[in-house]
């Protein structure tokens, strides 16, 4: 199976969003990610539910949201409602993660599940059976545009492995300093689906960009 490219709209040029939604859409990318910062969980704001609707009204491809924010629970039916097709929250946001997940599978989307780059992969041992995707931050989430931290490729491992054993057929995405580089030895260790943001926007021929992340 080939690999899933999810561009992150947080590099779009905010200016011509409909214009930056469009070439995902001609592109062979596969999803749309869609990066949510509340300043509270992250050093930083992005964008919310008026952002995610416009995205909806013309994206031919699913929605992956990756919610940086506090007390995702208040959130998730207006996430569904904006249209995401898949919810990932972060790990170190959720006191209740167990009840959090049933919640968004409740809500008609796919559940996943992001660690920051300091927790570690076995933190999820109790609920990986119930999760449709584990994202991988490698790096500290809140900005495009930062270095990849390589610790990630083991924790792709890590994942795998705890995959396997317990059966679940969640998919291990990966998040932050994708490049072709990063890319390849990501897909190597197991990652199944790539974020990429400054990688694909800051080059000359986005949809070429997405292109060769797709032939890794
Ligand atoms: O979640 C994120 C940041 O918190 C973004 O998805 C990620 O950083 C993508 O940007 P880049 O590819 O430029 O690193
Ligand atoms: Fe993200």
């Amino acid at each position: 199976m080939s690999i899933i490219i999810a561009p992150s709209i947080l590099s779009c040029d905010f200016g011509n969003l409909e214009r930056d939604f469009e070439l995902i859409n001609q592109s062979e990318a596969d999803w749309f990610h869609v990066d949510v910062m509340d300043g509270v969980f992250v050093p930083n704001i992005s964008f919310g539910f008026p952002i995610i609707s416009a995205l909806k009204k013309v994206a031919k491809k699913t929605i992956d949201c990756h919610i940086m924010i506090v007390n995702p629970d208040q959130y998730v039916a207006d996430f569904a409602k904006a249209g995401v097709d898949i919810l990932t929250v972060h790990y170190e946001a959720c006191t209740h993660l167990h009840r959090t997940i049933g919640a968004i599978h409740e809500a008609g989307m796919k559940a996943g599940v992001a660690l920051n780059p300091h927790t570690p992969v076995s933190v999820l041992e109790n609920v990986i059976a119930d999760l449709d995707l584990v994202l991988i931050m490698s790096v500290n989430p809140g900005f495009g545009g930062q270095k990849f931290i390589h610790q990630a490729i083991e924790k792709v491992k890590q994942t795998k492995e705890l995959i396997a054993k317990s059966g679940s057929k969640a998919i291990i995405e990966v998040d932050g300093g994708v490049n072709t580089e990063t890319g390849k030895l990501l897909v190597e260790a197991g990652a199944q689906a790539l974020v990429a943001g400054s990688f694909v926007f800051n080059s000359a021929d986005p949809k070429a960009t997405i292109s060769s992340l797709k032939q890794l």
